[in-house]
């Protein structure tokens, strides 16, 4: 029988990871994990490197299907659906939960069709006009709009690293997910395209579920709600941030937000 608090946590669930086991060849880099993510907020994946953030993060919207020494074992549900079930198609996984990576990565195409490229894909737009809705509110909540709507022409790549990032969530949003998982987001960019970034993720977090991967404690504390605390592909402890960060329950978890390794 679980506990109250555990079946609060259930039932408030949206993502829900249960004795997740991932093997890159006989690598074994993730132990065991298991955690239960929230709706509308951010959840932060801490620890120091190697431990297995960004692996875990990739199973959640089935990435490591990519790597062909990878293998995932244990249970990965979103809105109680097993996404590692045979009949899940994972590009349409893919849109639902949504990816944005450590550096911007823009495809070699106008600011415009980045945004729409995907929308075009799925076929959310039956006309122009519908197309053109989507690409602006998308960048809107991008906080992209302004700098970039008398440039829709012009090249992502030719935008600065901050203004590139916006456009790859903005490029995530088109579709509609429900859940963005983003892998440290803002190692490629400057305090000021970060400090922007940051108070995007948190107006975000209104509509969508974020998870997000960083190496910056002090990044982790600003933006995120919960925190996942990995040290050798196990999950040490994941809390509320203030209590991860104030009054940790592990010692590896004191020791790593101290400064004592990582
Ligand atoms: N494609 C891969 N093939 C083989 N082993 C891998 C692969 N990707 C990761 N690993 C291994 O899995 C373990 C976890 O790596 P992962 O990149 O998930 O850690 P991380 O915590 O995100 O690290 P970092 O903070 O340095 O990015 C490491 O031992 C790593 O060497």
């Amino acid at each position: 029988m679980p506990t109250i608090e555990q079946a609060n946590n259930m039932s408030q669930s949206k993502i829900s990871a249960g004795n997740v086991q991932v093997y890159y060849g006989d690598t074994h880099a993730i132990k065991d994990v298991s955690i239960e993510i929230r709706p509308q907020s951010v959840t932060a994946f801490i620890g120091p490197s190697g431990c297995g953030k960004s692996t875990f993060l990739r199973c959640l919207n089935r990435m490591n299907d990519t790597i062909a020494s990878s293998r995932v074992e244990g249970r990965i549900e979103i809105d109680g659906e097993n996404i590692y079930d045979p009949r899940v198609d994972p590009v349409r996984l893919r849109a639902k939960v949504g990816m944005v990576f450590q550096k911007p990565n823009p495809f070699p195409k106008s600011i415009y069709d980045n945004v729409a490229y995907g929308a075009r894909i799925h076929g959310l737009a039956r006309n122009k006009a519908e197309l053109d809705d989507i690409v602006a509110s998308s960048l809107q909540k991008a906080g992209l709009w302004e700098e970039a709507k008398d440039r829709l022409d012009e090249p992502g790549t030719g935008m600065s690293g901050g203004q590139q990032q916006r456009l790859c969530i903005a490029r995530a949003i088109a579709v509609s997910p429900e859940v963005i998982l983003m892998d440290e987001p803002c190692s490629a960019l400057d305090p000021i395209a970060t400090a922007k970034v940051e108070e995007l993720i948190d107006e975000l977090r209104e509509n969508f579920t974020i998870v997000i991967v960083t190496h910056s404690m002090q990044q982790a504390a600003r933006v995120s709600q919960r925190t996942a605390f990995f040290h050798l592909g196990v999950l040490v402890e994941e809390g509320l941030t203030q209590d991860i960060f104030t009054n940790p329950k592990d010692k590896r978890t004191q020791d790593y937000i101290t400064g004592r390794f990582g």
